[in-house]
């Protein structure tokens, strides 16, 4: 990982910057001994663009809260600020005083000239013992929690003491008690029903261990849960198995049925929950239990979007349902639970009932969201060796009678790891399929010579395009190819029904449109500079033009052109993350001649199979996407995915990010890159997250 303390001192890329240096400079030896002096600093580092002035307002605040507030706690309050918006909930302050690269995310990502003052010298002239002083000086602003101040110092483990802002704080104590207070309820179902429904949902396991008969086990011994795997582990059909156990436990002991609702934080990610569950609730083989159909029917299909589980306001960050007002549902279940941040996680906790189950779904591999608290992965760091302790293995082993390598005992594993399964077996990605192996290979941090000896093997859907520059013929081929690239979904503009087709007709087209441009997506890993989104765009537009396949003439809409929601429209009915694409649609004017104009076709949330027709000009905001971030990609699948690696090395570049554009592809997948070495960089970078109390669960 890059060192960002050391990146702020050593790079700045115009005259502001040079000027600021000397500054800056000038600035940094007496910082300690006057608050001045370090909010002018401050104020460099936000000209440059290395905080934001937002970081620098709380240090402002702090100042004119508490005019004798030491420079430290200043610039510990302007950092937890600034650590915030890159993801983390907390300053963790040893971590930032011994390894600040680890502590700090990087500060900017162009790099060019040099300066030399500030990391070396955060480092030798600040101590944790100063730090924890200025802390204990400014009661107005630092608590331990108990009083309102606008931050919060965790000194729950006095090796790593935490600094929050109080908002952080708050969402981290609500998540925290409402996983605690779900893990210290046993229920204690009778174990000969559990017994009799497992043997009818787990009728033959081809598994040993079945992973996913426990994870359906260890679900239902408290009321929470979390099921973890890479995709096509069968997290969707575990989930379902558990809802039937849940529901036929319920039936068993003559208790009504739950009320269960289904949720996944974006738009897309829901309807491809709401794609596969009703095929897998429907498949599910209830013929051994007596009245299947009714127990069936208790299982819902119909999948929703946080936001509208919780019932969001119009310009309002509060939701209809909270702790007044809970949720009516006894079970919860949240898929795509990685890309949930903090804030989410509160609010969503604060609405459930005291009595409600909660069950997160995910991959706690993938990017976790850009909004600070990777929850899932924070739950599931230790998840690859379980941890359960001798009575869950115990109890595993009475009701599946199989036994469990010991190696996943532990006598000491925490409450936690005990309602924490992961599934390990891929079913989408066979042992010979090269996307399954590369992923494995990148989540392990293989060699550069195993990585290597993948894309050199013969796998039919793994391919890498090594090009001496981004403009290279080979690239626009793929792009511009007619049934591997967009080319495939664009000649379908030419084949649009005539303007006097009726509705159906029109929406039949488009929904060929919108299916056959799914089949192709290039991702890259950043947004600016020439290998990021936004150049990317720009040059696929003028690549596709010049194929033929789309007359943009310089305009910002015309057909063919592929849009993702950015930001949620309750009234239209988009939300972030939905795709469309803009296509021509006909209109008769008052003397009944026919015309067509544009409009963007999106898939309907409400006719499954139907088309919501939107006018550009009413879109909220919205990108072009035939290039798309990788953040953006999570919870979409693509049959052929092409991830783009930057032409230059870069902090963003990622363990995760790779895995997660790898886990893209469904059928197919190609590496485009300039620098091949990059991939061996990316897999040995980690996304730094400091853990906050839930390391504490
Ligand atoms: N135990 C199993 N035996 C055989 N096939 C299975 C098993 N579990 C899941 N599958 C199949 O594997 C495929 C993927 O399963 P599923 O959709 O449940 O996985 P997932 O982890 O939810 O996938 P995603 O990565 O899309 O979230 C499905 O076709 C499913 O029927």
């Amino acid at each position: 990982m890059t060192d960002s303390l050391h990146a702020i001192s050593e790079h700045s890329s115009t005259d502001l910057s040079q000027s600021a240096e000397v500054r800056s400079v000038n600035a940094f030896a007496s910082w300690q001994t006057s608050s001045q002096v370090l909010l002018d600093l401050l104020e460099t580092w936000a000209e440059l663009g290395w905080i934001r002035w937002l970081d620098l307002a709380l240090a402002r605040f702090c100042r004119e809260t508490c005019p004798e507030a030491p420079s430290e706690l200043l610039l510990m309050a302007c950092l937890a600020s600034y650590q915030s918006s890159h993801g983390h909930v907390c300053l963790d302050l040893q971590e930032t005083l011994e390894a600040p690269q680890l502590g700090l995310s990087p500060l900017i990502q162009a790099s060019t000239q040099t300066l030399t003052r500030l990391p070396s010298a955060l480092r030798t002239h600040l101590t944790l013992a100063q730090c924890l002083a200025a802390c204990s000086k400014t009661s107005l602003l630092v608590s331990l929690g108990g009083q309102h101040t606008p931050l919060v110092l965790d000194t729950s483990n006095p090796e790593s003491p935490l600094l929050y802002l109080r908002r952080f704080w708050e969402y981290e104590s609500q998540l925290r008690h409402a996983i605690d207070q779900r893990l210290s309820q046993r229920l204690d179902w009778p174990e000969a029903p559990i017994k009799m429904l497992l043997s009818a949902l787990f009728p033959s396991s081809t598994q040993s261990p079945d992973w996913q008969k426990i994870a359906c086990l260890l679900a239902i011994r408290q009321r929470f849960a979390v099921i973890t795997g890479g995709p096509g582990t069968g997290k969707t059909t575990t989930v379902v198995k558990l809802l039937a156990l849940l529901q036929g436990l319920r039936r068993l002991t003559q208790q009504p049925p739950l009320r269960i609702r289904l949720a996944a934080p974006t738009g897309k990610a829901a309807a491809r929950l709401n794609a596969s569950i009703a095929g897998q609730v429907q498949n599910l083989n209830l013929s051994s239990l007596g009245d299947a159909e009714t127990l069936r029917a208790q299982i819902p299909t119909q999948v929703t979007t946080l936001h509208r589980l919780l019932g969001a306001q119009r310009d309002s960050r509060f939701f209809k349902h909270n702790r007044r007002h809970p949720l009516p549902a006894e079970v919860v279940v949240v898929d795509e639970a990685s890309m949930v941040d903090l804030e989410m996680m509160a609010h969503l906790v604060q609405a459930l009932p005291d009595n409600a189950h909660l069950i997160l779904l995910g991959d706690k591999d993938q990017l976790a969201s850009v909004e600070a608290g990777a929850i899932l992965g924070r739950l599931c760091e230790a998840a690859e060796d379980a941890h359960y302790r001798p009575d869950t293995l115990a109890w595993i082993e009475a009701l599946t009678t199989e036994p469990l390598p010991r190696h996943f005992m532990d006598k000491a594993g925490q409450a936690l790891h005990q309602s924490i399964t992961m599934l390990r077996q891929s079913y989408r990605f066979g042992r010979d399929s090269g996307i399954g192996q590369l992923a494995r290979a990148v989540n392990h941090a293989a060699t550069p010579a195993e990585l290597e000896a993948l894309f050199l093997g013969q796998h039919n859907d793994l391919q890498r395009l090594t090009l001496p520059e981004l403009q290279h013929p080979a690239f626009k081929a793929l792009i511009c190819d007619a049934q591997q690239g967009y080319g495939a979904y664009l000649q379908g503009l030419k084949q649009r029904p005539d303007v006097t087709a009726d509705r159906r007709a029109w929406d039949a087209w488009a929904a060929q449109m919108l299916h056959t441009q799914s089949r192709f997506q290039l991702l890259a890993a950043l947004r600016q500079g020439e290998s990021g989104v936004e150049a990317l765009n720009l040059l696929i537009e003028g690549w596709l033009e010049s194929a033929g396949w789309i007359q943009v003439q310089g305009q910002t809409w015309y057909a063919g052109r592929p849009i993702m929601i950015t930001r949620n429209d309750y009234r239209l009915g988009l939300m972030n993350g939905d795709l469309g694409i803009t296509l021509e649609y006909p209109l008769q004017n008052s003397e009944g001649a026919w015309r067509t104009l544009l409009r963007v076709a999106f898939p309907s949330d409400k006719h499954p199979g139907g088309i919501h027709w939107v006018l550009p000009s009413r879109l909220p905001s919205h990108e072009t996407v035939f290039a798309m971030t990788v953040h953006k990609s999570q919870g979409s699948e693509f049959e052929h995915t092409a991830l783009l690696l930057p032409t230059q090395d870069n902090p963003v570049l990622t363990r995760e990010l790779v895995y997660t554009g790898i886990t893209r592809a469904r059928s197919r997948f190609t590496l485009i890159t300039t620098q091949p070495q990059l991939l061996h960089l990316a897999v040995q970078r980690r996304v730094y997250r400091n853990s906050g109390q839930l390391s504490q669960l």
